[in-house]
């Protein structure tokens, strides 16, 4: 066991991700929300760190869970449990503290809130998704979504102390994208999934029918973004600029799946749709600094 497996099982590439949202949303609040507290750099120190711990900590706990499927997919099949690179126990020793340590982290160096919600980011993808949703349900990924939503908030919160409807709102965003980022994905490696009984989307109703739910998702997911604007206090012109290009780009290649569902289609879908959620956050980001309403 070294540093590589311990960075391997948090899944640094989805701790990126995860703190740009988080960070984001903390940026926005400071400058759209009044009364929200003027942030130093101490204070995206405090949330990149426990965002960064929850979601490496949650992720290690979802490799513990799965230890005995993650053989089963080639995807996962060389990861540390499975390959015997880190001993299960050690995971899920690394998992609890870590995730412990990062709704403590934030309760102290952030607030209550914030610390609420990461802990219900924690819960909601080791618990409801990991070991509730994905093995029994094919909305297991819809519901999971809330989890990306938590971060979010959490930044949010973070500037605040408080939670209020464009901030649940930029949140929401998340759990609204995740099923197009992810049926896409699943629609690659659904023979996987069906080998390990996962009930993926497209194991349980094929590829072109989760082409549809993917594009139907989309065709959600781009007014629900333009939603952020028509609030009163909402969002203002840059965002609806940034978004509606980004939007159009994604619906293209969903529509396009809907023509070619096939996997190296769905791969291509996905790769392109994968920055949809930077975009969208840099966008509410940059939205707050250069803020011109729109109504
Ligand atoms: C429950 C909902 C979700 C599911 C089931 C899911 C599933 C996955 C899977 C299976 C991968 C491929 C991992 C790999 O093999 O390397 C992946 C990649 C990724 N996910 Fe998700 N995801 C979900 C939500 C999220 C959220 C909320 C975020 C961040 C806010 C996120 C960010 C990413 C990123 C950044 C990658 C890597 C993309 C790349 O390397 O091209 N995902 N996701
Ligand atoms: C605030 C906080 C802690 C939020 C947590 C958010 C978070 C880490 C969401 C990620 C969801 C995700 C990548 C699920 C994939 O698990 P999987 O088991 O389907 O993927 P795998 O098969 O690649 O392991």
């Amino acid at each position: 066991m070294g540093i590589n497996e311990i960075i391997e099982i948090s899944k640094p590439r989805i701790v990126v991700l995860l703190v740009i949202t988080a960070v984001t949303s903390m940026y926005a609040a400071s400058k759209l929300v009044t009364g929200a507290s003027q942030l130093d750099y101490l204070d995206y120190l405090h949330i990149i760190v426990a965002g960064a711990l929850a979601s490496a900590g949650s992720s290690a706990l979802n490799h513990y869970y799965d230890k005995d499927i993650d053989p089963k997919m080639s995807r996962t099949s060389s990861r540390p449990i499975p390959s015997g690179r880190m001993a299960a126990s050690h995971v899920l020793l690394y998992g609890l503290a870590v995730s412990c340590i990062s709704v403590i982290y934030g309760f102290f160096a952030l607030n209550a809130i914030s610390a609420f919600f990461i802990a219900v980011g924690i819960f909601s993808y080791v618990i409801i998704y990991t070991v509730w949703l994905k093995r029994r349900n094919t909305s297991n990924i819809v519901i999971g979504g809330i989890a990306g939503s938590a971060a979010a908030w959490a930044g949010w919160a973070a500037a605040t102390g408080s939670m209020d409807l464009l901030g649940f709102l930029v949140g929401f965003l998340v759990f609204v994208w995740t099923p197009s980022h992810f049926w896409c994905l699943a629609m690659k490696i659904k023979d996987e999934y069906a080998q390990a009984e996962v009930p993926m989307l497209p194991v349980v109703i094929g590829m072109q029918k989760t082409s549809k739910f993917i594009l139907g998702n989309t065709l959600i997911l781009i007014p629900y973004s333009l939603l952020l604007v028509l609030i009163p206090d909402g969002l203002g012109i840059v965002y609806t600029v940034i978004a509606s290009v980004s939007g159009g780009l994604m619906l293209v290649y969903h529509y396009k799946l809907t023509k070619t569902p096939t996997s190296e289609f769905a791969w291509k879908a996905y790769k392109v749709t994968a920055p949809y959620l930077t975009i969208i956050f840099v966008a509410v980001a940059l939205d707050a600094a250069f803020h011109f309403p729109l109504i």
